[in-house]
């Protein structure tokens, strides 16, 4: 299997329950909700997407022939010592390439792997962390996981007929984009109203982290 990363770096993790965390981000192209293509992205089923995942030319990006280069690279990403090494795949949409044998390739070398994905395929198994990020028009098949992170507002979602999924934490982020300041104060209102939800900020942005 020949992998296409987008990027690959050092930084800390800036969403969600493990916000602060030292991390690796494996950033996979390509997605089955955007083309990626600014022209494409008022007819894609997500529209807000803020990252850049088109090609494989982006710092540490590349194409990987097998798992055992990909988590290797992964490993001089995070250099030397071997506590609490974490690696953070996404994308894109990374369960349209991560597989079982990358997963292991990378527990072989001591890391928990966690993702982020829109949850519209099944995720890989024996992952450490899962994060499903709905996207409003989309069939969701992946329902369990560890953190639910609902970017907000998004017109079509209601969270009250998703909060009895099996999540362990249930985290609103505000959208970024043109409306900053009226996305924040929707997600403030969410999380005072339905105590179930945690406000999760895009820490990363704010201290001007990759
Ligand atoms: C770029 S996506 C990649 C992983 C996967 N495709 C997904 O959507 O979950 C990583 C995270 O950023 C979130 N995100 C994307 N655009 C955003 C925006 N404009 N504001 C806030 N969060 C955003 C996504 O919902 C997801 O949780
Ligand atoms: N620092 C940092 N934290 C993140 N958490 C989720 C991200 C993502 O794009 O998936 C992300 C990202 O792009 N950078
Ligand atoms: S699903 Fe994720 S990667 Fe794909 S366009 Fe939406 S936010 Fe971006
Ligand atoms: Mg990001």
């Amino acid at each position: 299997m020949t992998y296409a990363v987008k990027e690959c770096f050092l930084t800390l993790q800036g969403e969600g329950v493990q916000s602060g965390s030292r991390a690796v981000f494996l950033r996979f192209a390509g997605c089955n909700l955007w083309s990626g293509r600014e022209q494409d992205r008022a007819m894609a089923q997500c529209t807000f997407c803020d990252t850049d995942f088109v090609g494989t030319d982006g710092e540490g990006g590349g194409k990987f022939t097998d798992a055992e280069a990909l988590a290797a690279h992964v490993e001089w990403m995070w250099g030397e010592g071997g506590e609490r090494r974490l690696v953070v795949i996404t994308g894109g949409e990374p369960m349209l390439q991560l597989d079982r044998a990358l997963v292991d390739a990378l527990h072989d070398r001591g890391f928990r792997v966690a993702a982020e994905s829109n949850g519209t395929l099944p995720a890989v198994a024996a992952l450490d962390w899962l994060c499903v990020s709905p996207k409003a028009g989309t069939e969701v098949v992946q329902r369990s996981g560890n953190e639910l992170k609902l970017v907000w507002p998004q017109a079509g979602i209601d969270p009250a007929k998703i909060e009895g999924w099996e999540f362990d934490h249930f985290l609103v982020q505000p959208m970024d984009g043109a409306d900053r300041a009226g996305a924040m104060k929707a997600a403030i209102r969410l999380a005072m109203e339905r105590p179930r939800w945690r406000l999760s900020l895009q820490a990363h942005k704010v201290v001007g982290l990759p």
